[in-house]
């Protein structure tokens, strides 16, 4: 399962606003930034709106640029990247601009919504029927396993972005502040009101691109049980990135781990062999930079390259263990331990037994696995 990076884009006004309420849309950027906005659109695999945004907007999606699209299909992508669009009720206008220009389209509904639509849409839009509801997961779920799409960019509106970062899905929010006001207590928001991931985001660039200031922030706060959110996948790259830091081994995996607070604090980090100790694990190595009373372990997520250990000869006490005692209740990791070491190691199994929450995210195994390729034979390197 390899689900698409989502990144979520908008302007907004310095009041808050996505839009006023007028017929018109609102154009929040400038001239600079819609020549940027094409840019991430050229260099993303589908453009996603929700279905509001697509009845109020009657938008056309496209790359403008002729330099960028004759670039997309000099590397051998289409010329538009694929134009997407969610809708439960199934209301889409068959006659809107966004079926009738740029390239494939393809529609996300409820089997409701599917009916509705039944002969409607011109006949190369796809129309995807995902049950009684539009589940999230399913949509990005789809676009990655079934559309071959890694790189997604949301165009709003307003409920599309509050849900997909309220469940924990961007990866990226591109947000832009243009200075003008809407002041209409009835316009529509970019972010509306529940529950979001706990925590600062962290902000990871800002530019002025012309009279606008483009904001760009990543989620940081952990996700919740089994579900993995868009922030265990970048603290799980960070634990591979320590991995591959490791000081060489014949001997031993080299392996990287991250402690995290469920507000996305980071609180400690290791990696194997660390400090010189020639037998230190990367769980281990974190762990042991914390206070054990920190009342924020019992609510942290470790992230470990690798499954944590459950029986090893140089130490009394295996990671597994150390996860456990220290009170921590979720591990998300890449790997499952080969034999190489020690035969049919059962890390996870030993956690889940122990009541903590694992979550296996196998599409990074290649990462995890590449600074260890040298101890595994040629058929399990990759
Ligand atoms: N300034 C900016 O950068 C941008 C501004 N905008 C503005 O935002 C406004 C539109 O925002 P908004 O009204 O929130 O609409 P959205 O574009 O967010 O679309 C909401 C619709 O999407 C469908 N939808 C969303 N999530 C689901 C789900 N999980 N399951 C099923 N269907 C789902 C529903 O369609 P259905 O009702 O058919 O079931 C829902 O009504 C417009 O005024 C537009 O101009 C939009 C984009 C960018
Ligand atoms: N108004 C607004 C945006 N609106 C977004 O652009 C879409 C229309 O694109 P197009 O069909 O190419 O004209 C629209 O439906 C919405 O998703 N985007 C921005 O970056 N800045 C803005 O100020």
């Amino acid at each position: 399962m390899a689900r698409p990076y989502v990144l979520l884009s908008a302007a907004v006004s310095l009041d808050g606003f996505l839009d006023d309420t007028g017929p018109e849309r609102l154009l929040l950027s400038g001239p600079e930034d819609f020549d940027r906005v094409d840019e991430v659109r050229a260099g993303s695999d589908a453009i996603l709106i929700g279905a509001g945004t697509l009845r109020t907007d009657n938008p056309r999606l496209l790359v403008y640029s002729a330099e960028r699209r004759a670039a997309r299909l000099a590397a051998g992508l289409p010329e538009y990247p694929l134009k997407v669009t969610v809708s439960a009720s199934g209301d889409l206008d068959p006659e809107a601009r966004f079926w009738h220009t740029g390239g494939a389209k393809t529609v996300y509904t409820t089997d409701k919504g599917a009916r509705r639509l039944s002969g409607l849409l011109p006949a190369d839009v796809e129309v995807v029927a995902l049950g009684p509801d539009v589940e999230w997961r399913a949509v990005l779920d789809h676009l990655g396993d079934v559309k071959g799409v890694r790189r997604l960019m949301v165009e709003g509106g307003g409920s599309v972005h509050t849900r997909l970062l309220q469940q924990g899905l961007a990866d990226e929010v591109q947000l832009v502040v243009a200075p003008l006001f809407v002041g209409e207590p009835d316009a529509p928001r970019m972010f509306g009101h529940g529950a979001y991931p706990p925590g600062r985001m962290r902000l990871v660039e800002t530019r002025a691109v012309g009279d606008v200031v483009l904001m760009r922030y990543v989620p940081t706060a952990p996700g919740a049980g089994r579900l993995a959110s868009a922030a265990d996948r970048r603290w799980l790259e960070v634990a591979c990135e320590l991995a591959a830091h490791c000081p060489p081994s014949e001997t031993a995996f080299s392996v990287g781990a991250v402690v995290v607070a469920a507000d996305g604090t980071e609180l400690a980090r290791g990696h194997s062999r660390e400090g010189g100790d020639p037998v230190v694990h990367a769980e281990e190595a974190a762990l042991a930079k914390l206070d054990p009373a920190d009342p924020r372990l019992a609510s942290a997520t470790v992230y470990s390259s690798l499954e944590p250990c459950s029986r090893r000869a140089s130490r009394p006490a295996p990671c597994a263990r150390l996860i456990i005692e220290a009170g921590v209740r979720r591990v998300v990791t890449a790997w499952r331990e080969p034999d190489t070491f020690v035969a049919s190691a059962d890390g996870n199994a030993v956690l889940t037994a122990a009541g903590v929450d694992v979550v296996l995210l196998p599409e990074y195994e290649d990462r995890a696995k590449a600074p260890n390729a040298h101890l595994l034979p040629p058929a399990a390197r990759s």
